[in-house]
């Protein structure tokens, strides 16, 4: 059975797609939006070593498959494929045949795998982990993130507003919820290139501090301080939020850190951000959570291999019981899920539209990984496998809470 023949039955022959295989046969649309070419036998051999999401990504990370056109189209499509209606007789074939692929083109990781040692968490491992995402190139990511900078969730106030409004607006809505006025003191744990600290400086005259474990995110938000002439009032550390010594801020802001945290350490990130709060103090918390919590959370897959290694997804209800367990009130959440899949087609478009540069800069392999988790993330939040949560929490310790009446964020 030639691989076209493979691929139709496990897609369906209607899939919007075009097929073409080393085995020179073809299948599906040649006008379809998005075209697998199957270079070489080794693209098979991943397949077989690592059934689904891992085996596609290593294939296509290491150059032995293309995904060409529109990477989304084609993963929404081959994220249905099933061999389930196939008769068992012809299944038996298809399995023989990746068996005897396996058996003779032996596979290897590809280089650009993540490969940690130490005790996951640690801080020397945690470093490690957010080099190797955030470390690789401050211009590769901003063609991908645009002039805002800003690597998490936008917030898009109307149906044609720019991925650059959706950000500030984001970041203004973080800042509402915070209550933030002139003087006060914020802390942003997680600060990346610097976007919530220097809203805060600019728009609210706010003292504000940003840590980051990524030495070029820091290196980028200093300068972008300095220029903006905010250096007064807002400071960026290359730092591990654990090693934060100053304490009695006004407010705190997590935006997309909690992701690196481990469930295992939830409950002391909490209370560590807790503690750096004066009583009356609120925290923001900002982050993915997974839908199915039914399921233990998935581990050595495509995004813990090759995006973000040691990430962990949690649940939003086990984020609230966490900051309810840890000394905070909690007085608001929402799901800004549609915001996050909007953001993502924005940050594919403009990977797609800076190729060649992308890959010139950071190299083939690098540029396929997130060309290959940005659409699968866009997908993953559409399909409702992964959420986003703004959770906001008061330190009251005795104080009054000072929520309005009826907050109109
Ligand atoms: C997804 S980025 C979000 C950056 C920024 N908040 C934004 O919205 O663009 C996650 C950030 O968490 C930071 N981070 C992860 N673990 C950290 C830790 N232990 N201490 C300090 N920063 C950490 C990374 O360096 C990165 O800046």
């Amino acid at each position: 059975m030639k691989l076209a023949e493979v691929f139709a039955r496990a897609i369906g022959r209607d899939a919007p797609l075009e097929f073409r295989a080393f085995d020179g046969s073809t299948a599906g649309d040649p006008g379809a939006p998005a075209r697998i070419v199957v270079r070489s036998p080794l693209a098979m051999s991943h397949l077989a070593s690592a059934p689904g999401e891992l085996g596609l990504a290593r294939a296509y990370v290491s150059g032995s498959l293309d995904i060409d056109g529109d990477m989304y189209a084609a993963l929404a499509s081959m994220s249905s494929a099933t061999l389930e209606g196939v008769p068992a007789k012809v299944r038996l074939e298809i399995a023989a045949r990746l068996g005897a692929y396996r058996l003779w083109w032996p596979t290897r990781r590809p280089a650009a795998e993540s490969r940690l040692r130490g005790r996951r968490h640690s801080k020397a491992r945690d470093q490690e982990a957010i080099t190797y995402h955030y470390d690789v190139s401050n211009r590769f990511y901003s063609w991908i993130l645009g002039p805002s900078m800003a690597y998490t969730c936008a917030v898009y106030p109307e149906a044609d507003s720019s991925l650059e409004e959706a950000q500030w607006t984001k970041h203004d809505l973080v800042a509402r919820k915070l209550g933030l006025r002139p003087e006060m003191r914020l802390l942003d744990v997680g600060c990346g290139w610097g976007g919530m600290v220097i809203h805060a400086a600019r728009h609210y005259g706010v003292r504000a501090l940003g840590v980051t474990l990524s030495r070029k995110q820091a290196e980028w938000g200093q300068k972008a301080i300095a220029e903006a002439g905010l250096s007064e009032l807002a400071e960026i550390r290359h730092l591990d939020y654990r090693d934060v010594r100053e304490s009695g801020f006004d407010a705190v802001s997590s935006i997309g850190l909690t992701e690196h945290i481990g469930k295992a350490r939830l409950g002391e990130y909490f209370r560590f951000l807790h503690d750096k709060l004066r009583p009356g103090g609120r925290l923001l918390n900002h982050c993915i959570t997974r839908s199915d919590n039914a399921q233990p959370a998935k581990v050595g897959g495509f995004l813990n291999r090759y995006v973000f290694p040691d990430g962990e997804l949690e649940s939003p209800g086990h984020l609230v019981s966490a900051m309810h367990d840890n000394g905070l009130e909690v007085r608001h959440e929402e799901n800004l899920r549609e915001h996050y899949s909007r953001t993502l087609t924005e940050w594919c478009a403009n990977l797609d539209a800076h190729w060649p540069e992308a890959v010139r800069e950071v190299g083939l392999d690098r540029a396929r990984v997130w060309r290959l988790y940005m659409a699968g993330s866009r997908l993953g939040f559409e399909r409702n496998n992964v959420q986003l949560h703004q959770i906001l929490g008061v330190r009251l310790d005795g104080a009054d809470a000072r929520m309005p009446l009826r907050p109109d964020w």
